[in-house]
């Protein structure tokens, strides 16, 4: 499996030589362990199939604080199953060998430092892991994680809000490794009705600050706000709660089903002309 920079650095290869019609990654979210970790391995497997470039991997946590109900409602169906760290890690240890998208571990702090940096990071990079985003590490503490991490040959993914100053914005640009997220709302995860316009002013702001990919994420649910995403310049769209959603259907096959179709026809808006 590649790393996430490489991932970036083989569309930006594909992408035409005129350049303005860049290769843009799709990348889904979606909760580990719900329904249970053996429909995880296989909706991985399935993202993986159906044009998926990475894939954001959720670790279930009591108190997502970052996340809307559909997310939350995930991460508790989860845990109540009993879903924990060494389970999903286990699941990925099997599941990643046969994908090729980048495995992108979404977790927040407390479960990091409670197991240790070191530890942490050894395991999930075992585990086949290759990036990491932490929604609620703040950057002056992103260093204590961001070169160990390095060492271990995980990129830490860090976020942009559409709130952050341009000191910030560049100072988070600077550091973030693989890719930066840019956080298109305030707020927190959720389908909304349309992206804010204000992303594209975003976009082209970051543009001017860092060549670094930029993937665009929160709110993301129709097919219109992907390609507009897109049209606006980003490296990236990442979708989690329409994933999540669809996955949480009548049966885990449904469930498979529906994400299969809704991962292929992000995939095709996102390329079409
Ligand atoms: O669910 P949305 O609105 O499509 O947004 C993506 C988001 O779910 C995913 O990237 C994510 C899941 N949990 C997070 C916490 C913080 C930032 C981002 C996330």
């Amino acid at each position: 499996m590649i790393s996430v920079s490489e991932c970036f650095q083989k569309l930006r290869s594909e992408s035409p030589a005129n350049g303005d019609r860049r290769q843009c990654a799709l990348i889904p979210f979606i909760t580990a362990g719900d329904p249970d970790l053996d429909t995880t391995a296989k909706a991985l497997q399935v993202l993986d199939k159906n044009g998926a470039d990475l894939i954001e991997l959720g670790v279930p946590y009591s108190d997502p604080l970052a996340d809307g109900p559909v997310i939350q409602a995930a991460a508790t169906r989860s845990l109540n199953r009993g879903t924990r760290l060494d389970g999903v890690l286990e699941m990925l240890k099997t599941v990643s060998p046969t994908i090729k998208a980048p495995i992108i571990l979404f977790t927040y702090y407390n479960p990091i430092l409670y197991r240790g940096i070191p530890e942490f990071l050894a395991q999930i990079k075992d585990a086949g892991v290759k990036g990491l985003v932490v929604p609620d590490l703040p950057l002056e503490e992103a260093e204590i994680l961001l070169y160990p991490a390095k060492e271990q040959g995980i990129e830490l993914v860090l976020l942009v809000a559409p709130t952050s100053s341009p000191d910030r914005i560049e100072a988070i640009a600077r550091q973030s490794q693989g890719f930066i997220y840019l956080v298109s709302v305030t707020g927190v995860t959720g389908m909304r009705s349309q992206v804010q316009t204000r992303v594209e002013d975003l976009l082209k702001q970051m543009r001017s600050l860092t060549d670094k990919p930029i993937g665009v994420g929160f709110g993301i649910s129709q097919l219109e706000h992907a390609k507009q995403v897109r049209s606006w310049g980003a490296d990236a769209v990442i979708v989690g709660s329409a994933f999540v959603n669809r996955l949480a259907a009548a049966s885990p096959e449904h469930g498979l089903e529906a994400i299969a179709t809704f991962c292929q026809s992000l995939r095709t808006a996102i390329d079409e002309d």
